[in-house]
């Protein structure tokens, strides 16, 4: 489990973070939604110790990570993936070596099973034919694929998605959606997904978290979210331009 207990979190004289509290379900998928600056990606930095809360604690099964040594941080990382925006795959290695390189970094697998799970790991993300490919062969949501492909393969207990659909057509988002979907139900893991893509993520995430004013304003279900009589909530995911959030163009 995931707690953010009173963060927090400020640039100069930037407060981005101001007081936030949020707890994230076990086994389930959070997203965390709310206006473009608001701080969601730094909230997401925060689970994994990216970035230090100025106030506050985060908690990971139950012990803070806060403040903690280089080494002791790595081994609760070790419970974590994260899937960039980018993918962030390496570009002058094949989809094969992106793919295998945790498992040679971090265990002692012989070179036919990393072959046997990197094979196993394509294939469950549904992308055939493309070991020899480089990132810059493929299109955006096959690296998008890949990158998952990557984060799941050292089976993680936490799963993190910053912006996992950015810059995808709506019926690649959708797949990506749907992809993200079952292989959360099928492994278990505990997600968080940082998203832009209302109303679809309601299809994806079990709670959603909106983040506003550098606190979470409301979280619940999908259907809770969805029925809102939070002012800032209902315009927000109605994406009218009548309400209290200020898009900031003029
Ligand atoms: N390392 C940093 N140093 C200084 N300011 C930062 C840093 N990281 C984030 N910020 C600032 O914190 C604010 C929140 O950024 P963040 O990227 O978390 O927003 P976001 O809600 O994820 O936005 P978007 O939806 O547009 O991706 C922004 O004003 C950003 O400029």
């Amino acid at each position: 489990m995931i707690e953010l207990i009173n963060i927090h979190k400020s640039f100069g004289s930037q407060t981005v973070l101001n007081g936030l509290n949020l707890t994230i379900p076990v086994g389930k998928t959070t997203a965390v939604i709310g206006p473009s600056g608001e701080g969601k990606s730094v909230l997401l930095k925060h689970m994994i110790g990216l970035l230090q809360p100025d106030q506050g604690d985060v908690l990971v099964d139950g012990k803070s990570i806060v403040g903690l040594r280089r080494s002791q941080l790595n081994q609760v990382r070790e419970k974590f993936a994260m899937v960039f925006q980018n993918a962030a795959l390496f570009d002058s290695m094949t989809v094969y070596e992106n793919v295998a390189f945790p498992l040679e970094e971090k265990t002692s697998l012989s070179r036919s099973e990393i072959e046997e799970r990197v094979a196993i790991a394509l294939q469950e993300v549904g992308l055939k034919k493309v070991n020899h490919k480089y990132p810059d062969e493929l299109s955006g949501g096959m690296k998008k694929r890949v990158g998952l492909a990557r984060a799941l393969l050292l089976q993680p207990q936490i799963v993190l998605f910053d912006e996992p659909t950015t810059g995808l057509d709506p019926v690649i988002r959708r797949a990506i959606h749907q992809l993200i979907k079952e292989t959360q139900e099928k492994f278990g893991f505990t997600a968080v997904i940082v998203s832009h893509d209302i109303p679809d993520i309601f299809e994806v995430a079990h709670h959603i978290a909106m983040l506003y004013h550098g606190e979470i304003l409301q979280f619940g279900t999908p259907e809770e979210i969805q029925n809102s009589d939070h002012p800032v909530v209902r315009q927000f995911i109605s994406g009218s331009l009548d309400g209290p959030i200020n898009s900031g163009v003029a």
